[in-house]
């Protein structure tokens, strides 16, 4: 599975306010590219927290890039997923709403009565880890579903957990025209932290895109 994580940050590294509202960051060019990201992945992954702030729905916008899928065999639409250790996702999210299959990442910790509910709102549930989603577990198991291009969409806390388990391939970040501030403002990576060990990255691209730069690393798994 090729992994490629993609957020948009303000110019002072933060993925949102303080009060975790989603913030419009990219310019129309970066929205558009992203949306060919989508469109070009098996599933688009999130984490919970960002459901709850965003009510994202994850699906691709361009009517055309979706019948492009279509023609190839695929769904319209990518599949969506979502880590949500306990089930915090409530039953009305649109990543629910039928329009593309939704993988919910559950951990054994889930109760039976919510997988259930989760279930009957259409969504396929996965349960690996004790208290929180197993994320090397979860992934190899969307491998076998056919996921082979996944494509993380964040929020702080979830790429994070992505680079601590080392499975991220790529990284692309839009750095735009703002500044957020808030020390407890989400950052492209946030969880624990690392103290040693940092995940090396090697830089292929920058371009500059809207009034933003477009940045992409490749990660091979060395640490410095
Ligand atoms: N500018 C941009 O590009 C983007 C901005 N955002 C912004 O980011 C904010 C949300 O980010 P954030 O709060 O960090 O939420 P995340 O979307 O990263 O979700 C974090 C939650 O995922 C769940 N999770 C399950 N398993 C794991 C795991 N193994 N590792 C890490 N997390 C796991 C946890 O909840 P539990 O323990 O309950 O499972 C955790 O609290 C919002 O403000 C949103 O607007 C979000 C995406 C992109
Ligand atoms: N690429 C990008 N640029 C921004 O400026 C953003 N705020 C985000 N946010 C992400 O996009 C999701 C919304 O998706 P839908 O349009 O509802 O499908 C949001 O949840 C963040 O993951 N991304």
């Amino acid at each position: 599975m090729h992994v490629v994580v993609n957020a948009a940050m303000s110019a002072d590294g933060k993925l949102s306010t303080r009060r975790r509202e989603q913030i419009p960051i990219s310019g129309p060019d970066d929205f558009d590219r992203v949306d060919q990201l989508r469109a070009d992945s098996d599933a688009v992954m999130v984490g919970v927290g960002t459901v709850l702030a965003d009510d994202p729905s994850l699906t691709v916008d361009d009517p055309d890039r979706r019948e492009a899928r279509t023609e190839r065999g695929d769904p319209a639409n990518p599949a969506r997923v979502v880590a949500d250790s306990r089930i915090r996702t409530p039953p009305d999210a649109r990543v629910l709403d039928g329009s593309a299959e939704t993988y919910l990442l559950v951990s054994e910790a889930a109760p039976t009565d919510f997988i259930e509910e989760m279930e009957a709102a259409g969504a396929y549930v996965i349960a690996a880890g004790e208290d929180r989603v197993d994320l090397t577990t979860v992934l190899a198991k969307l491998e076998g579903e056919g996921v082979d291009q996944l494509m993380v969409e964040g929020g702080g806390e979830l790429i994070f957990g992505l680079f601590e388990e080392g499975l991220v391939d790529e990284l692309s970040v839009f750095v735009g025209p703002k500044i957020l501030g808030g020390r407890d403002a989400p950052t492209l990576a946030d969880g624990d932290g690392f103290v040693e060990d940092f995940p090396a990255l090697d830089l292929t691209g920058v371009e500059r895109l809207d009034d933003g730069v477009l940045l992409t690393w490749s990660v091979d798994g060395r640490t410095e």
